[in-house]
């Protein structure tokens, strides 16, 4: 619970950053710069192997100071303290939320309803590594005796977005030999795809949900043991329980369900309901993952998580890389009425960054009433969005350098190639691609005066159209190179960065009710398309004639 339980705009800290924000709202970052030789060099942090520049942000120091006051008012100190000792803060499921002590190396003495959760999370990743590693070595056969070569996870949100976005962005550490598959949509094309040039025989399913009820990863479960025992069977290998046995584990924690869908238990690896989907990645979620790039690369990563982990516990709010990313977030949201914020990882490894912080940002702070249910007084969850660097230049920086809206925008950038590059030779490509990653913020903040245009000779008619106006924020993270460890301290950042923002907001950034109703929706509908003579189920006239149409579509009686 925040220590202050007034609604925060009404808290002097904040009426503080409104008057601040009268006065320093419309400065220029070229006279914020000009004024002040060391900006590029003072407001800068760094945590772990993460250096932020936030110099290219529309505040002053003042604003730094003022932004972390608000932290202290809002309770972020005792609320983390709360979240890490296993408090039930999420009220609305009266869960704890302990996605840290997921990575915490210590191996014991956190006892929280009962359970001592780090004993419980060292127990599973110790067999999760024996797995990893059983697989790997090939000791880990199918049911024809056949080594496993290809591994599908299958899972949605928060069960497939993690080990996903991870897999493509440790390529450097993935065992090649191997190939990954994520399935998540139910979309049908994505297993077909995702199966269609795999051997049955030599084929591993990790089948990855928190409930093991979701809809989309069941009905995918299904199809994938189908697919198994049919293709084994056009291969002369029958018997359907012990081949599912070979060929599939579980991810989850609801060993119930688990049993129910025909997965033995003993492969089922467990997590708890104090972790979060969208904060469960360095769960038993991480499975396909480890199995990719090994348990040492593994424990990596969950040190790298660690580490930022307790600098977000111990800095102080004016030195802490995730506090300042939400504090920063804070301030454009609700000062300057920005609704979006941009992450543009100069790293095409990264490519699947953005929609892994989609769930994390906005299923977490997409909130409209605190934690008491009152309505919120301020503007929340901003919609996060991206695409890797080169690539967005060419397509929607426009917007960003000329557009209307202020885009507040996260550049991530890597001093070192990745390996491939590196082993090729094609370091000079590195450079070019550095020098995009320092001119975009540069052109954003500093943009190109009416005056500068015309000076290079520009016809007069078209001088408004090449003026850039400047004045677009941003933050540049930078790190020596995207290891585990480095992924894992940049994830743990955006997770704290969530935090921030929501204790701040005075939501309950752990709960997601919203996404319920469609879900209970798409269950009522599916006889409609499913049957030739379902009971007619009057929707609204909208989807109703909707039914309709997909029905003829696809030759059935409207
Ligand atoms: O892991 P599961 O239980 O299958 O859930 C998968 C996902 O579905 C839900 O709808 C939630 O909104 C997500 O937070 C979750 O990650």
């Amino acid at each position: 619970m925040t220590s202050d339980t007034r609604a925060i705009s009404e808290t002097p800290e904040w009426q503080a950053l409104a008057q601040h924000h009268r006065e320093v709202g419309d400065r220029h970052l070229r006279d914020l710069f000009a004024e002040d030789p060391q900006r590029g060099t003072d407001l800068v942090v760094t945590a772990g192997d993460l250096y932020l520049d936030y110099s290219k942000n529309r505040l002053t120091r003042e604003t730094v100071r003022l932004l972390a006051a608000l932290a202290e008012r809002a309770g972020l100190r005792e609320r983390t303290e709360a979240m890490v000792r296993g408090e039930h803060v999420n009220p609305t499921e009266d869960r704890a939320v302990l996605h840290v002590a997921l990575r915490d190396p210590a191996t014991g003495g956190l006892v929280v309803d009962g359970q001592d959760v780090r004993a419980d999370v060292h127990e599973v990743l110790g067999r999760m590594a024996d797995f990893a590693d059983r697989v790997r070595g090939g000791a880990w056969t199918g049911h024809t005796g056949e080594r496993i070569r290809a591994v599908v996870n299958v899972g949605i949100g928060g069960s497939d977005l993690g080990p996903a976005m991870a897999h493509q962005a440790l390529r450097d550490s993935t065992d090649r030999s191997l190939t990954f598959r994520f399935v998540s949509n139910i979309d049908p094309t994505d297993l077909a795809e995702a199966t269609r040039d795999l051997d049955p025989a030599s084929t591993l399913f990790v089948v990855a949900s928190k409930t093991f009820t979701t809809q989309e990863t069941l009905t995918n479960a299904r199809e994938a043991r189908r697919w198994l025992v049919e293709g084994l069977a056009a291969q002369g290998h029958g018997g359907d329980s012990e081949a599912v046995a070979r060929h599939f584990v579980a991810v989850s924690t609801n060993a119930e369900k688990v049993a129910e869908f025909g997965i033995d238990t003993a492969n089922m690896f467990g997590f708890w309901d104090w972790v979060g989907g969208r904060y469960s990645f360095t769960s038993a979620v991480g499975l396909s993952l480890m199995v990719a790039i090994g348990p040492e690369r593994y424990r990596e990563m969950l040190d790298g998580f660690h580490t930022i982990d307790e600098h977000f516990r111990t800095a102080p709010y004016e030195e802490n890389l995730p506090a300042l990313l939400g504090l920063i977030s804070v301030w454009y949201v609700d000062f300057f009425g920005a609704q979006s914020q941009a992450v543009l990882p100069y790293s095409q490894y990264l490519a699947r960054f953005p929609a892994y912080l989609q769930q994390l940002c906005m299923e977490s702070n997409g909130k409209s009433v605190r934690v008491d249910g009152s309505p919120v007084d301020v503007p929340t969850g901003e919609v996060v969005w991206g695409e890797p660097g080169t690539n967005g230049q060419h397509a929607f920086h426009q917007l960003l350098h000329q557009g209307t809206v202020l885009v507040p925008a996260d550049f991530i950038g890597f001093a070192q190639p990745n390996d491939l590059a590196r082993d090729r030779d094609l370091d000079g490509m590195h450079d070019l691609f550095l020098a995009n990653f320092l001119a975009q913020p540069r052109a954003l903040a500093f943009g190109r005066t009416a005056e500068e245009v015309a000076a290079e000779g520009t016809a007069e008619a078209v001088v408004p159209h090449r003026v850039m106006p400047g004045n677009r924020p941003s933050n540049a993270i930078v790190a020596p190179k995207l290891t585990p460890s480095v992924l894992g301290q940049l994830v743990a950042a955006y997770e704290h960065r969530v935090f921030t923002q929501g204790v701040v907001w005075g939501i309950n950034s752990f709960d997601q009710w919203g996404v319920e109703l469609g879900k209970v929706m798409a269950s009522q509908l599916a006889p409609q398309l499913q049957s030739e003579a379902a009971p007619e189920y009057d929707a609204d006239s909208s989807t109703d004639a909707l039914v309709r149409l997909l029905r003829e579509g696809r030759g059935r009686p409207a």
